[in-house]
């Protein structure tokens, strides 16, 4: 299968203080959902705001669609959602919508109300004296900021962080309607989404790329990043010998678990282990430990 990338990027870089991002090179695959994990200020947010146009700071070339180079010619097709509520906070649902409609041309409104009422956004903020955008709970301003970006016709959601705040039927129904902005698209839309709920959003992640410290430390197609690491598990006799072979792992009374790289599994050979196939959960947590920036406590 040959694949298109709807985001390419090339030395990508912006130094902070106490802060580098540093991404050689980016490749979000054009007609897939692309998962951006990684620990807490890994640098996802200020990838997604350069990536977005929120920010425009950073060194680097940025090819959006294979067509431009210039964030100005493909903000149009990009839907982007933040951590932070972008609306006017005395702003209701109603004013968003008005504001919204003025905004983009391409904007749905019919679109939007469906939305709305699928994803049960308190009805309040769509009346005449709506409740204001900053009254609404955090899981309703990321529903309100959904809508607004869904009512449009892009090729690309950008969406940082949007499953944090949802409860976990809302991440499903989230999924659900990623999955079904995909599908509609007949394989040019694309979305990448940063995420800590990983369990909750693998269902919809095709692609995932972990980042940390300001870099890109593993990537890949999910079913590609399963078949790379394998879980294991043994009893505890045999744990000593087989932990240096094991990225993350665990003992308990019942046995040891941990997982390896596959290639590395000949080094197992004589242990009487089980193989499982990894979550996206244990081979991310696996590799963010390898690269984390967390200290030990002793308690
Ligand atoms: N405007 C800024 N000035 C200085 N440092 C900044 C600025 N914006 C971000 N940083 C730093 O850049 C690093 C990466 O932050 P970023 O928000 O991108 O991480 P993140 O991966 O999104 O984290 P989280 O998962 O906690 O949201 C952090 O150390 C942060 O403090």
């Amino acid at each position: 299968m040959e694949i298109k990338y709807a985001i390419e990027g090339h030395n990508i870089n912006k130094k902070y203080k106490n802060f580098e991002l540093k991404v050689d090179e980016l490749k979000v695959p054009e007609g897939f959902a692309t998962a951006l994990i990684g620990e807490n200020g890994a640098g996802k947010s200020t990838l997604l705001n350069f990536l977005s146009g929120v920010r425009r700071d950073a060194k680097g070339e940025i090819n959006y669609f294979n067509e431009t180079t210039n964030i100005e010619d493909a903000k149009e097709k990009i839907g982007y959602t933040g951590t932070d509520n972008y609306f006017i906070p005395t702003w209701s649902g109603r004013e968003v919508k008005e504001i919204s409609k003025l905004l983009f041309d391409d904007f749905d409104e019919k679109k939007f109300d469906d939305i709305a009422n699928a994803l049960a956004i308190d009805s309040d903020t769509f009346t005449i004296k709506g409740k204001s955008v900053s009254k609404l709970s955090d899981g309703n301003k990321v529903k309100l900021m959904l809508a607004t970006v869904l009512a449009r016709n892009t090729r690309t959601l950008i969406l940082d962080e949007p499953a944090s705040p949802l409860d976990p039927l809302m991440r499903e129904k989230l999924s659900d309607i990623l999955r079904s902005y995909l599908a509609g698209g007949d394989g040019k839309r694309s979305v990448l989404f940063s995420t800590h709920n990983i369990s909750d959003m693998e269902s919809v992640t095709d692609y995932a790329i972990i980042m940390e410290k300001g870099k890109i430390v593993e990537e890949g197609f999910v079913e590609d990043l399963k078949e790379k690491y394998i879980v294991v598990k043994g009893d505890n006799d045999s744990y000593e010998k087989v932990k240096g072979h094991l990225l993350n792992a665990h003992a308990n009374q019942f046995g040891y678990e941990g997982i390896c790289l596959s290639k590395d599994l000949d080094k197992l050979a004589g242990f009487d282990i089980i193989k499982e196939i990894p979550t996206l959960f244990q081979i991310s947590v696996a590799v963010m430990k390898q690269n984390s920036v967390l200290g030990n406590v002793v308690l």
